[in-house]
Order: structure tokens, then C-alpha cells, then sequence
């Protein structure tokens, strides 16, 4: 089983954390490639600065208005998309399923009505009602992409940070300064979208060579097994050996009068054509390498050609390609770097492959939980730790 869980409040922890308080808001995001869970637990851990029980009922005033303040965690987790029925099998349980768009009050029979995104929600709705019964309450992809981005880069601590020369730096996000942005989000395809404002945003491109086309095309290409063995491999390639440069071209030379230098990639996979090889002659790691690099750099590019069209200097990338890997966001971020002569900036996100789960989450509030959801949101600067199994 892929299970991939974290969660916010635990510093450092990437064990699969079972929770001992009472579980609710489960919100899935269907993909195609995976599927991500998110879910609050109240906990039944003593805080070690009050003293108190973390289940212990405080309350807060916003405005005259006075809120309980539920002490809990956010659970994120996620499974392989084809092997869904791993991921029923933890939702049952661990009975994920009996919290969802009700108040955590009520009594489990009302309880059955899931928030859920992606296309999985249409495809898979029939299976979920009929092996647990759940009735997935269907949100938009992209609405929840977008709430999920804002909810993450306003309410989590060093949620954003650049990634250049090795080097990860923390960005501060002012929330009065937040918009407009691109935000691309690499699932298994690539969506582009101009964010304006909370719920404000327009979809203005995409492209269908994303995280499916680089975990398919390495798997055809090099055999491995698993996503993370097709990232461990890149890891060690070169993609020069595979890749033709224009100093390959040039006689070693750079190309000084269009600003090529001789190592800029003139061609990715070029090598191919001029040699006599065949596939078995050449290392996966190198294939895996060029592979990522190629698919990297063209949505780096494209992302940059789409902020540039809307004047927007600021483009956050999210979605599970990314995974937090060095040589990825070095790659984009070189890219946009490039493209944009260093007037862009690209920028990633700690729960870069939950934005859609995050935002699904989030809209439990549209159900009378307002209060609670507002009281949830105000845990999370307080409690945010890395999420995942990166
Ligand atoms: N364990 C994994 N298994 C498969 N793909 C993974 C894994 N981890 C990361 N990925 C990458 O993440 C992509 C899916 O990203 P995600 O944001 O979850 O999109 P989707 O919603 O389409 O499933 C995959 O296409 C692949 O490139
Ligand atoms: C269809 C999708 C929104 C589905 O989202 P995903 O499961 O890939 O996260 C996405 O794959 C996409 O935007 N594809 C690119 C299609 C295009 O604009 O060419």
C-alpha cells in the first residue's frame, strides 16, 4: 500500500499517525494518478503549555461573536489512485467516513455526505456509495486548487519558498499583497490558472505533458516500479549523454549572439537520433534524468509564457510532481529564471500535492460550519508542520 501521511501538528512526523480523537471533515481529491485525503482529528493529548486536555472546550470572542476553539489536528494522506480500494480500506478503517458535512455532533446516520474533488469523484462516486455508503458531495477541481492555495499560502507558517542553487528560502506572504498569481498545479496533466482574489480566478491554460507523461514515459522507458524509484534514479543521471546541446551542435562553442551558452539543452532526447543505440544502451538514469528535465523545463516555460501574458511576477507551483524534489524545482525554477531574465519568480508549496484536498476541505464551510472551519483555520499557524511522506 502507498500511504503517504502526515500531519499538521506533529513537527518532523512522517510515520502514519492514527488518530485518538474523534475524527471529521474528511475531503478527498480524486486524481488520476492519486488520490489525497484530508481530515481533522480532535486530540486527546494534554497541551504542555496549558496543561489542558487538547479536547477541552476553550472559547475565543471574534467580534462580538463568541467561537469554541476545538484543539485538533489536520491529517493528510494519500494512495495510489489504482489501488483505490486500499485507500476505502483505511478510510473504513479508521472511520474516516463518519465525520463529514454534518456538525461533529450529530449522530453517524446523518454523517455520510463526503466532500470530494477531481475527476474520481464522478468516476468512482458509485463505488464509494456502495462500499462504504458514502455520498460524495461533489466540489469543482479548479475552485478547490484555488481555495486550497489560498487557505495554505494565508493560513500555514513558511507554507512558500523558492528554490535556487540548492538553496530553499522561506517567503513571507502578505496577505494584503497576495494578488494576482499563477498558480500551476502539476497533477497528471498541468493546469495554469490566474488567481485574482479568494473564489476570483480564471483557468488560462494548461498542458497535457505533466507528472502522468514523465511517471509514464519513465516507466515505459526505464522499467522501474515505482514513482519514487523513477525520481531516486534521476537523482543519479546525466542527461547529457542523452540530451543534444548546442555546443553538440556548435563544435563546443556557445551560441553567444541568441544567448545560447554551449550547455544550454539545444534539444532533449537529440543524442538519440545520432547515435547508432538502442534503448538498452543507454543508463535509465540518464533517460530519467533527461525525462525530468525535459518535462520540467517545458512547464517551466510555459508557466513563465503565461505570466507574462497577464504581467504576473509571481507563479506558485503545486500538484504531486513536484514532490519536493531538488532537481524539479531547481529545473522550473531555472526556467522561469531564464525565461523571464529574472523578472518572475517561481515559488512552491510544503503541501504542494494537497491544494485540491485542501480546498474540498475548506469547503465544508458552505455547509453551517463556518464557525467551526473559521476556528480550524485559526489553529494552523500555530501547528503547521511539513505534511506528506516527503
Ligand atoms: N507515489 C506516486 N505514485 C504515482 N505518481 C506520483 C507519486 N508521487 C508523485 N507522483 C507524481 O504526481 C503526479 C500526480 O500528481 P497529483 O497532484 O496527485 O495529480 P492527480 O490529481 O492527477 O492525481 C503523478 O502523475 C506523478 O508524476
Ligand atoms: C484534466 C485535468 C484538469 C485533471 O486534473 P489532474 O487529475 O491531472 O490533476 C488536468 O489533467 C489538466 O488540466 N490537463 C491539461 C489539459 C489541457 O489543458 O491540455
Amino acid at each position: 500500500m502507498d500511504l503517504g501521511v502526515g500531519e499538521l501538528g506533529t513537527p518532523g512526523n512522517s510515520k502514519p499517525h492514527q488518530p485518538s480523537g474523534q475524527i471529521s471533515h474528511l475531503a478527498l481529491d480524486i486524481g488520476g494518478s492519486l488520490i489525497k485525503l484530508v481530515y481533522f482529528s480532535t486530540s486527546d493529548d494534554v497541551d504542555d503549555e496549558t496543561g489542558r486536555s487538547a479536547t477541552e472546550s476553550l472559547s475565543v470572542y471574534n467580534g462580538n461573536k463568541k467561537y469554541p476553539v476545538l484543539k485538533g489536528r489536520l491529517h493528510f494522506a494519500k494512495f495510489e489512485t489504482t489501488k483505490i480500494y486500499d485507500c476505502l480500506e483505511f478510510i473504513q478503517k479508521n472511520q474516516l467516513h463518519l465525520g463529514g458535512c454534518q456538525h461533529l455532533e450529530a449522530s453517524p446516520i446523518d454523517k455520510a455526505v463526503i466532500k470530494a474533488t477531481g475527476g474520481g469523484a464522478y468516476k468512482y462516486a458509485d463505488l464509494f456509495q456502495e462500499k462504504l455508503g458514502i455520498c460524495l458531495d461533489k466540489e469543482d477541481e479548479m475552485d478547490c486548487l484555488v481555495a486550497g492555495a489560498n487557505f495554505l499560502l494565508k493560513g500555514i507558517h513558511q507554507e512558500a519558498f523558492t528554490y535556487m542553487d540548492g538553496q530553499k528560502e522561506f517567503v513571507q506572504i502578505d496577505h494584503n499583497d497576495l494578488y494576482p498569481y499563477l498558480l500551476v498545479n502539476i497533477g497528471s496533466g498541468v493546469s495554469m490558472l490566474k488567481v485574482d482574489g479568494d473564489g476570483k480566478f480564471e483557468r488560462v491554460s494548461g498542458t497535457n505533458v505533466g507528472g502522468g507523461t514523465f511517471w509514464g514515459l519513465g516507466r515505459l522507458l526505464t522499467n522501474c516500479k515505482s514513482f519514487d524509484e523513477l525520481l531516486e534514479l534521476s537523482h543519479k543521471g546525466n542527461n547529457r549523454v542523452i540530451d543534444m546541446l548546442v555546443g553538440d551542435i556548435y563544435g563546443g562553442m556557445d551560441y553567444s549572439k541568441i544567448g545560447l551558452s554551449s550547455t544550454t539543452i539545444a534539444s532533449s532526447f537529440g543524442k538519440a537520433i545520432s547515435d547508432s543505440k538502442e534503448l538498452a544502451d543507454y543508463r535509465p538514469e540518464d533517460i530519467a534524468r533527461s525525462l525530468l528535465r525535459m518535462i520540467s523545463n517545458n512547464i517551466g516555460q510555459i508557466s513563465y509564457l503565461n505570466a507574462l501574458r497577464f504581467g504576473l511576477k509571481r507563479i506558485f507551483f503545486g500538484g504531486f510532481f513536484i514532490r519536493g524534489h531538488a532537481y524539479t524545482m531547481d529545473t522550473i525554477a531555472v526556467a522561469v529564471h531564464f525565461w523571464s531574465k529574472g523578472e518572475a519568480k517561481a515559488m512552491f508549496l510544503r503541501h504542494e500535492g494537497f491544494l485540491g484536498a485542501s480546498g474540498a476541505f475548506m469547503s465544508y464551510g458552505k455547509c453551517g460550519l463556518d464557525d467551526l472551519m473559521v476556528q480550524l483555520i485559526q489553529q494552523f499557524p500555530f501547528t503547521a508542520s511539513p505534511a506528506g511522506d516527503t
